[in-house]
């Protein structure tokens, strides 16, 4: 099974893969296919981090799971599926949410460290318990059609905080769960990843410090970029660091370290509802403009019938305010006290962003659907369609 990666790495290299350990944060889109990969070529030892269990939404990219294994820990699933191809790896799992109180005490445990984790607040946790425990980095990112890779933390290379000392600002943050992937796209990358790892071990090949490589799925075209180096006031691996312990990474970034329903919480409770909320004042027949805020392409696909779809990106430009002022004064005309817009997404937390923006264009009573369609499917007809 080994043959391949012998002949090219030479029998020191095999060796060398043989003898190393790799932790994967994160077995999902990324993580699954950078395991696999990394099976494959016979690293010996794989550790497995991830708190969530197998959803059916999961399967169009994260190939290792699978129907059989719905509500299986993802840890579990994962070493499953890497041991039937490769029986003699050593597999740890950790089904547990990375945290600060346990990512140094597991961290150093392994030679590398593979960021396939979706969230900002887990990459700068990865990031700093990387430095502090001295171990390179190779992180991957997808959204969309687009994919991205680096690595950091590797000899005198850039780590992630000397990019982004800062966090963005929440409300501008959207990920995989609202946007959608494209299953291939996070493949790639993953693949990418355990390429670089095999790099990292065996000193053979460039190694992705300092530079980013880019995919566009759709142009189907690789960049790769390089990045600004490592900064001397970088405030964790600079000359004199000022972090020199895990911080509380929910707290610095304004977003929690996973993407579960409602992940994002940026409005007050009075201006959010339940989905058995929003079918029952259907059911009443209130007067409601219902507004779906993702793409047209995911609008298609599944809708509630009530629905219009006005996406996102949509929201704020000018054409689209007259709309809404039109599609208001239609519900809203009759002066009925009880008239209310209501903002829905995939998982509830476009539609957050969205509530303020409707809110300041219509001055009126906008509230957000909370958890979107995955949390109706959950608690109102379980067969309306997630993914
Ligand atoms: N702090 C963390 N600790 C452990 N696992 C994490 C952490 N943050 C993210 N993850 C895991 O990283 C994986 C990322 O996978 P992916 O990007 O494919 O998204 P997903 O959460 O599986 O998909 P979806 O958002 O559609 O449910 C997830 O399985 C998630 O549970
Ligand atoms: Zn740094």
């Amino acid at each position: 099974m080994y043959l391949i990666t012998w002949r090219l790495f030479s029998f020191p290299g095999q060796k060398r893969l043989k003898k190393a350990s790799v932790l994967v944060v994160g077995c999902g889109g990324l993580g699954c296919p950078a395991a696999q990969y990394m099976a494959g070529c016979g690293i010996g030892r794989i550790g497995l981090v991830d708190y969530d269990v197998v959803e059916l939404s999961n399967l169009h990219r994260q190939l290792l799971h699978s129907e059989f294994n719905l509500g299986v820990p993802k840890v579990t699933s994962l070493a499953q599926a890497l041991l039937r191809l490769n029986s003699s790896l050593k597999i740890d799992e950790y089904n547990v949410q990375l945290s600060s109180a346990n990512a140094l005490e597991i961290f150093a445990k392994y030679d590398i460290i593979v960021d396939a984790s979706d969230n900002v607040a887990t990459r700068y946790l990865v990031n700093d318990a990387a430095v502090l425990s001295g171990r390179p980095l190779v992180s991957g990112g997808a959204v969309g059609c687009e994919g991205q890779l680096t690595v950091y933390n590797y000899k005198d290379g850039p780590c992630y905080r000397c990019l982004f000392p800062e966090p963005p600002p929440p409300e501008t943050v959207s990920n995989c769960s609202d946007v959608g992937v494209v299953g291939p796209v996070p493949g790639c990358i993953g693949v990418l990843q355990a390429l670089q790892v095999i790099h990292i071990i065996t000193e053979k090949g460039e190694v992705a410090s300092g530079k980013l490589l880019l995919f566009d799925g759709v142009s189907f075209t690789f960049r790769s970029i390089r990045l600004r180096g490592k900064s001397p006031t970088c405030k964790i691996c600079g000359s004199e660091p000022t972090i020199t312990q895990l911080m509380d990474y929910e707290q610095f970034c304004g977003l929690p370290a996973n993407d579960k329903d409602s992940g994002l919480n940026i409005l007050d409770a009075s201006e959010r509802v339940s989905p058995v909320f929003l079918e029952q004042a259907i059911a009443k027949k209130l007067p409601l403009l219902l507004i779906d805020v993702r793409s047209p392409v995911e609008f298609e696909m599944c809708r509630l019938p009530e629905s219009t779809n006005i996406p996102l990106k949509l929201l704020n430009k000018e054409e689209t305010v007259d709309r809404l002022k039109e599609m208001w004064a239609t519900v809203a005309g009759n002066q009925n006290a009880e008239s209310r817009v209501y903002l829905v997404c995939r998982r509830g937390n476009d539609s957050q962003l969205g509530v303020r923006r409707v809110q300041n264009i219509l001055k009126c009573q906008v509230f957000d659907v909370k958890g979107g369609l995955h949390a109706w499917s959950r608690d109102v007809d379980p067969s309306f369609p997630i993914y």
